[in-house]
């Protein structure tokens, strides 16, 4: 862990400490339920105000900042395609800038000498830059030897719609923050930085719940109204490192592998249907959470039972409910860290919205975590009735980087 890095605070667990100044300082805060949870803190409501702008996530330390953090408010994706003329030299230039910008933002200072800040009065909001590098990059930068296994390319997968121009790239970014502007404004320094070296490929941006929204810390909900991360792994599991940090090739020890997949939902379909239809194809109550099988007395955080039936002997998980057909004791024991964040991008043409899930799964290796569970998803999953995949991306997120260093130095000078 990071040299910044404190013991697991609220009960999913926190990997960094974010460091609190003004009205908030002291005040911890952490995972409430896994990466989709709210803000667990010391006191409730959870921090707003001065106390919300001036937490800090430092961005050096062993592992990159925007895995195991709660999802900010705001989040921005960029992929980008290295320029054929920027090469292995040139890609450590811009990996050694981004570091630098982002490190200086991250700690609430301007992202450069005299930069034309737009986020100026606020504090860094808990901002977090986490890099990628997609396959096609090792070929560009002269580094095919390097590529990892792991960066096998996804298979195909039924029901995928999948669009090419929204999906892949040489290079990932992901700026989280509770503040939109301040995420917006670290994005365009980014984008600045890269320009000369890698061509921007696709934007994407997605919110999850504000801090202090909610009366007290909550799991956060998705755009089709469920509790969504209760089942995250969390910190405090024996096995959580050993599923979502990889081990190696050596540049990657302690890094992960993103799985990202912008997830359109069918909502005008979703919203007719009954609630107990709702339930059904989720296996859990929509109001708190509560898993079916623990009957009207269970709370969002009582165990799953797949085996429980009602007095007639019927399931009370359907054989093709989402939780049934996703938990790891279905697939093997493949588990993710999900790490998603809605999105609503306006309208389609025939009036539909276009808004889902862009979602992000963290693990140590994809063929062990995301790829049997969306081949099961895929076929038997009552919720994939509702859900286009409509694009998808693979990237290997590196270890931090210490101070003075940069994401990737030990790929590019190790
Ligand atoms: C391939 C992995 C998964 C995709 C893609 C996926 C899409 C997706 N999920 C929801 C809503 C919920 N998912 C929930 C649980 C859950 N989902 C996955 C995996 C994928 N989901 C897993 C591994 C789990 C945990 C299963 C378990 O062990 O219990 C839940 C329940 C609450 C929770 O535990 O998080 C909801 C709700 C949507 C809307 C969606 C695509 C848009
Ligand atoms: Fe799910």
């Amino acid at each position: 862990m990071s040299g910044q890095s404190t013991t697991p605070a609220g009960s999913g667990g926190l990997s960094r400490r974010a460091v609190l100044g003004g009205a908030g300082a002291g005040l911890a805060v952490g995972a409430a339920g896994g990466a989709w949870g709210g803000r667990a803190s010391a006191q409730a409501p959870a921090a707003a105000g001065p106390g919300l702008g001036a937490a800090r996530v430092p961005f050096h330390g062993a592992r990159q900042g925007g895995i195991t953090e709660p999802a900010q408010a705001r989040v921005e994706w960029a992929a980008f395609d290295l320029l054929a003329s920027t090469g292995r030299d040139g890609l450590a230039a811009l990996l050694r800038g981004w570091s630098a910008a982002a490190a200086r933002m991250a700690a609430g200072e301007p992202a450069a000498e005299g930069e034309n800040q737009i986020a100026l009065d606020a504090g860094p909001s808990s901002l977090t830059v986490t890099f990628g590098f997609g396959a096609g990059l090792f070929d560009k930068a002269g580094l095919a030897d390097r590529r990892p296994a792991a960066l096998a390319a996804l298979p195909a997968f039924p029901g995928d719609a999948l669009d090419p121009a929204r999906s892949d790239g040489d290079l990932w970014v992901q700026v989280g923050a509770d503040d939109a502007l301040v995420a917006v404004h670290a994005l365009r320094v980014l984008l600045r930085l890269a320009t000369g070296l890698a061509a921007p490929r696709w934007l994407m941006s997605g919110f999850a719940r504000t801090p202090g929204a909610t009366p007290h810390p909550m799991t956060g909900r998705n755009l089709m109204g469920q509790v969504d991360g209760t089942n995250n792994p969390r910190p405090s599991d024996p096995d959580f490192e050993a599923a979502v940090f990889a081990t190696g090739p050596d540049w990657m020890a302690g890094g992960s592998y993103a799985v990202l997949r912008r997830i359109r939902m069918l909502l005008e379909g979703w919203d007719t249907l009954p609630l107990d239809k709702q339930e059904r194809i989720i296996g859990r109550r929509k109001s708190d959470g509560a898993p079916l099988s623990g009957g009207p007395g269970a709370v969002e955080r009582t165990p799953v039972d797949l085996a429980a039936t009602d007095p007639d002997g019927v399931l009370r998980i359907a054989p093709d409910a989402h939780v049934r057909v996703a938990a790891a004791a279905s697939n093997g024991g493949a588990a993710m860290l999900r790490r998603g964040f809605s999105f609503h991008d306006g309208l389609l043409p025939d009036g539909s919205p276009d808004a889902g899930l862009l979602f992000a799964a963290y693990q140590a290796d994809p063929a062990r975590g995301f790829v049997p569970v969306q081949q099961r998803l895929a076929r038997g999953d009552g919720l994939s009735r509702y859900l286009r995949h409509e694009a998808s991306a693979l990237f290997a997120v590196p270890p931090g980087a210490p101070a003075g260093g940069y994401v990737g130095q030990q790929l590019l000078e190790g």
